[in-house]
């Protein structure tokens, strides 16, 4: 074998070529490649963090807890001079829910343990100088064999600086964290600090997407991604995280004028009617104005035109519901 023991040893045969053995053979450019799971209970800025270590806007945010409901994955890949460089590939989770046990819920938590399984890296996301109960149901799913780092978002909000020092050694104590990131997700400097940490943890192997691919997702779902973005921000407070959305047509044309042209066809699903009014919105002004706004976005992440025609149904208990929350899609 040529291992470096035996080479000193003299026991390797020089090479037929003449080349003296210690040179690298020749500057093979290094490609790190890995999987990064970014975790945390709701609303600590997963999915912001997420867009903001991809690059572009992937997973979708939004002020209500609890929006992000699949597995999304994003990827950024960072090439050096000599064609070499990192592919971070980030998978995105649902929040941790720990106040209702419905069948949705049970979904969500098994997604973020499914997703957490046999990653190189664990990013715990947490809100600067805070850690409640919500925060320790998600800690107590991580295992001590992968290395995790602890971001400490939103440090942006904290006023009293002074008071994150002894928080970070509480957390210390918590979990055998690899490292310490108190930074916030808007801030690109910190972005660019927490890729260049989380290179470290990612294995020397061949990228496993192209250097121009972002997310191995289709345009079908984002497309149900973004309705649902448009959707409750657009409702604010007031719709239960219960509705969702439903892709019931997704399908490509050409056109003459316009080249390539998506047509999609989405149903909201609300609980109940008045959630299906709210939706609606005075003579259909609101629906309108999601179909509108979710169609420019898309528009540009699809880059071609879209047609989107939008319907709103309700069907009362269905998160309650395990096979018909299978049915929507959420495994
Ligand atoms: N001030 C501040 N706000 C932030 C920061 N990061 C995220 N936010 C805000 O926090 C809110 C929640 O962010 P999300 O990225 O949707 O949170 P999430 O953890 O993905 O939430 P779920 O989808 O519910 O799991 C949004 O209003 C973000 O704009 C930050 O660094 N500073």
């Amino acid at each position: 074998m040529n291992t470096p023991e035996n080479r000193a040893a003299g026991a390797d045969p020089a090479p037929p070529d003449g080349r003296n053995d210690a040179e690298p053979l020749s500057a093979e450019p290094v490609q790190r490649c890995g999987l990064i799971a970014i975790v945390g209970k709701p609303n600590v800025g997963k999915s912001t963090l997420l867009n903001a270590l991809v690059g572009q806007k992937i997973s979708i945010t939004s002020r209500k807890a609890q929006t992000t409901r699949h597995r999304i994955t994003g990827i950024r890949t960072l090439t050096n001079e000599q064609g070499g460089g990192t592919q971070f590939v980030f998978v995105d989770t649902p929040g941790f829910q720990t106040k209702h046990s419905a069948a949705l819920n049970k979904s969500l938590n098994k997604t973020v343990l499914g997703a957490i399984d046999g990653v190189d890296l664990i990013l715990f996301v947490v809100e600067a100088g805070s850690f409640t109960l919500g925060d320790a149901k998600v800690l107590s799913l991580l295992r001590a064999g992968t290395p995790a780092i602890l971001v400490a978002n939103k440090l942006d909000t904290v006023h009293r600086r002074a008071e994150v020092a002894p928080w970070l050694r509480d957390m210390q104590e918590r979990h055998p964290f690899a490292e310490f990131v108190p930074m916030s997700a808007k801030q690109p400097k910190d972005v660019r600090r927490l890729l260049q940490i989380c290179e470290r943890y990612l294995p020397e192997q061949p990228w496993w997407y192209s250097d121009d691919e972002l997310t191995d997702r289709s345009e079908k779902f984002l497309a149900s991604e973004v309705v649902r973005e448009k959707l409750f921000r657009l409702t604010g407070d007031e719709l239960p995280y219960t509705s969702t959305v439903v892709i019931d047509q997704f399908k490509e044309e050409k056109s003459r004028a316009h080249g390539r042209m998506v047509r999609i066809a989405a149903t909201i699903v609300v609980e109940r009617d008045g959630h299906k009014a709210m939706v609606i919105g005075e003579k259909g002004e609101r629906l309108k104005r999601i179909g509108t706004e979710a169609r420019q976005e898309l528009e540009k992440l699809m880059d071609c035109k879209v047609f989107i025609e939008l319907w709103v149904k309700v069907r009362s208990g269905w998160a309650d519901d395990e096979a018909r929350v299978r049915s929507f899609g959420y495994e």
